[in-house]
This record gives C-alpha cells, structure tokens and sequence, in this order.
C-alpha cells in the first residue's frame, strides 16, 4: 500500500514548535489538525515526533492494533531508574502491566472512596474552614493542592499529611517536567530542593508502610513514636503490602516505596488543575453558580450523602464534565512506536516517539456545537455529546486509561459541590480571564486568586 507523506508543522529553526505548544498545547493541537489532519510532525527542541491527533487516533488507543503497536515504556524508565525501581504502573504494557493494574485495581477503584462521603466532606470543610475565611483572597491553585492532598493522603493511603504537601508538590513538579515529558533539562534533578523533597517523599513512603504494618500487627498507630495519629482504612497501601509480602517478585520492596506516594503523584496536579478551572469556569458563569448552588443545597440537606445521591446532580456533574473538556490536564498520551504500522494512511516507523491527541476532538464543532462555550447541559441524553465514538477523553484511552477515573469524578464531584455550597467566591472582576500555566501540567496559573466574599452556610 502506498503511503501518504506526513506533513512536519512548520516552526522556529532552532526551537522547533516548542514556543507555540507551551503557550497554549490544547490550541495548538486543534490547529494542526486542522491546518495537516489526523497525522503530522512536530519538533520540539531538536526532537521530532509523530502525531496522531482527533477521534479515530482516540479509538486506536483501544484497540488491538493500537495496543500491540504503541508502548510506554520510555517515557515512565526516567522515573524509574530515578527512584531505584523496576516498573511503575504507567510505565508497563501488555500481562506485565496487567499484572500491577490488578494489584492495584481495588485501591484506586470506587471502593476505595465509596462509603467515605462524609470524610471527603469533612476533610473538605477542615480545608475552607482553616484557609478559606471570609474578607481574604484565597490562590486557588495551592490551596486546591493542599486539600486534594489532604483527601488523597487520609482515604487512599490511611493518615493526612499535611507536614510533606509541599515536598510532595515539587518532586511531582520535577518528575513530570524532567523525567516524564522531558521539557526541562536532566541537570535539574541536581536542585538541591528537589534532592530535599525527594529523600522527604522516599521518607514519606516508609513512614505509610511502617504505620500501616503496626496497624496490621494490631498496635495502635497514634501510640507510635513518630506515627500520624488517627490511621484509616486504606485498600491500596493495604493490597500493595500484601502483594509485596505474598508475590515480593510482583512487588520488590524498592515498587512498593514508589508505589505508595502514586496517588499523590498521578492525583494532586491532576485534580488541583482540574477544581481549580472549575471555581474559574462556574464563577464566570453566574447562571451555572446558581444551578450548582442549588442542587448542593438538595445534596447537603441530607444528613449523609452516599455515591447513590451523586447521580441526582446533573448541572454539577455537567460543569465538572465541562471543566475536563476545556481544560484538559492531559492533552496528550505519549507513546512509542513497538513496530512499523500505518495509521490513516501515514507510516510510523518503530522506536518513533509520538503523541496521541486524544483531546483534540473536544474543541471540534463537529462533535461539540459552538465548542469554546462552557454549556453544562451538552452531556444529558438526548445531546450527550460525549458519546459519540472518539469524542470525549479527558482521563486517556486504552490500557492505562486513568485507574483512579471513578474515584476521581466521585472526589471532584463532592470537593465542588462543597465548596460551592459553602463559600460565597468572587472573581476579581467579572471580566476576569483565567490566566494559565502549561507546566507540569497545563491548568490555571498561580496567579490566579479568588475573593471570599463569605461563608453561605
Ligand atoms: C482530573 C483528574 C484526573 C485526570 C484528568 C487524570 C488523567 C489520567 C490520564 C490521561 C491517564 C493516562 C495516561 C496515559 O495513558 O499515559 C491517567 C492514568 C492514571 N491515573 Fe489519572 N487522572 C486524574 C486523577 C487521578 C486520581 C485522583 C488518581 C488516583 C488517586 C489517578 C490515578 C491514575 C493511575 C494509577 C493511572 C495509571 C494507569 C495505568 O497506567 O494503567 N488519576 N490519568
């Protein structure tokens, strides 16, 4: 079969398309497709990378083809090697990857988060109550990280530890910019404040594992010298011990330790970006504020919520859906090619890197009618536009579809409706617009700040 030449997209000598993807990567993705289809190059300071962008690029993700031809691997062996361990979750394909998402499956699973409601809900109050007071203005994105560290650390590791958020933060700002998409130079892993938060991460893994061995042995955690007092249930922490005692193969000591902080890792930035867009998107649109509000009143009027109540909040749900499609964290999966293929008549040779725009299509008129407004009702049945095949990706596609998806929604879901339920939030002007960052992941800047006019309820 003759194949199609793949366009390169145009760019600075030296820089290549770099400049253009930093300032706006979802924009610039659309506008490729759009200027070259489904295939095309890129460079990026020096490096040059397929493409494969749009609804069916979405598809291949799921299929056979597309998971015998695509790997992992090398984007995750940074982190890796970084951290003295064999494999990571993301960086495993085909049974060895099936084997680690099977240990892990029930510890990121709704199970994890189910019947804890009321604890996300009172970790969430804890949160507003210590740093969001009336009369201040409040940065959204940080104080979005400290919560979502708070929540992840006491439901799916068993203690809040609030003492290494910031540590935390900059190792997980590190490892993605230096050791996963590779847009800032090796030479920084010398930073002496990273080598700092990296032993305090390592340290904060041993901790979890010591505490949750006493909690196993049946002595009382708070009664440990050194221990966070008040250890809670928790299935991953719990199921990674067990497959490192029982299959030690599966899970060498040197997994287990950087298993352990994965929900921080794959969960604080992704959903402190994510919340964070959404103050933004709601509190421009006074319309959605309203409709929020009020089906956060029905929701808190309950003396307890369940996962049963989350189904009857539509215009929330929708504002969060919304929120994911517009400002997607992950724009793209990275991929390598394991072995020549055709997509769409372009040849991709193996060993190429690429790029699989899975979020192009949620800026396309074609599956989104007039795509760049924030519409919450366009996931309800009869448009439920999300549905149409390729359209709608904002946690991935194929094997390493996001494993902490459901947990995820049932987080932000509950963290929005509370905070919009009980925080009267202002922008600084009505024509405020949301100023933006693109690393580590793209999400609203640092910058941007919120006034709390005062506490509704
Ligand atoms: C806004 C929230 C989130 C978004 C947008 C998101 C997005 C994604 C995406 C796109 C991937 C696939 C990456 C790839 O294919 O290369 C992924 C993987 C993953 N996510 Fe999420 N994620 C979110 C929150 C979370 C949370 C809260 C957790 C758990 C606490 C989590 C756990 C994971 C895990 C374990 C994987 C690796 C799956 C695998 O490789 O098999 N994510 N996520």
């Amino acid at each position: 079969m003759r194949c199609v030449e793949t366009p390169v997209v145009r760019g600075h000598p030296v820089l290549g398309n770099a400049l253009r993807m930093a300032k706006d990567p979802a924009q610039f993705f659309v506008d490729c497709y759009r200027e070259h289809g489904p295939v095309f190059r890129i460079r990026v300071l020096g490096r040059e990378q397929a493409v494969l962008a749009g609804p069916e690029a979405a598809e291949f993700l799921g299929t056979q083809e597309g998971r015998e031809s695509l790997r992992s691997r090398e984007f995750w062996s940074g982190l890796v090697d970084e951290y003295g361990a064999t494999r990571t979750l993301p960086g495993e394909d085909g049974a060895s990857h099936k084997e680690l998402r099977d240990i892990m499956r029930r510890g990121y699973s709704r199970e994890a988060i189910a019947d804890r409601l009321d604890e996300l809900v009172a970790i969430t109050d804890r949160n507003i109550d210590r740093s969001w007071r009336p009369g201040t203005t409040v940065p959204v994105l940080r104080s979005m990280q400290t919560l979502v560290t708070d929540q992840l650390g006491e439901l799916m590791t068993g203690a809040a530890r609030p003492e290494y958020v910031a540590d935390i933060r900059l190792a997980t700002t590190y490892i993605i910019n230096v050791l996963v998409t590779r847009q800032r130079p090796r030479l920084l892993l010398r930073d002496p404040r990273y080598r700092r938060a990296r032993r305090r991460v390592l340290e904060l893994s041993e901790r979890m594992i010591a505490d949750r061995a006493r909690v196993a042995a049946g002595a009382d955690p708070g009664a440990a010298p050194g221990s966070a007092p008040g250890i809670k249930p928790a299935i991953l922490l719990d199921d990674l011990m067990r497959a490192n005692r029982e299959r030690p193969t599966a899970m060498p000591d040197s997994d287990l330790l950087i298993c352990a902080t994965g929900p921080y890792v794959a969960g604080m930035d992704t959903v402190a970006n994510t919340t964070a867009a959404m103050v933004y998107a709601v509190l421009k649109h006074p319309g959605v504020l309203q409709r929020v509000q009020q089906e956060a009143a029905e929701l808190f009027a309950r003396p307890s919520i369940t996962e049963r109540d989350l189904r009857g909040i539509p215009s929330i749900r929708g504002a969060l859906m919304e929120t994911m499609r517009l400002y997607p964290v992950a724009v793209v999966q990275m991929r390598t090619a394991t072995r020549n293929f055709t997509f769409q008549g372009h040849r991709i040779s193996a060993g190429e890197t690429i790029y699989i725009g899975t979020t192009v299509p949620h800026f396309l008129e074609e599956f989104f009618p007039d795509p760049m407004r924030f519409d919450i009702d366009r996931y309800e049945k009869p448009r439920a536009e999300h549905l149409q095949t390729g359209a709608y990706s904002p946690y991935g596609r194929g094997q390493h579809v996001c494993l902490g998806k459901t947990l995820a929604d049932v987080q932000m879901l509950v963290t929005m409706a509370r905070m919009f339920h009980r925080l009267d939030l202002r922008l600084e002007s009505p024509g405020y617009v949301l100023a933006r960052k693109t690393s580590p992941n793209p999400g609203p800047a640092l910058s941007f700040r919120v006034d709390v006019a005062g506490h509704r309820h």
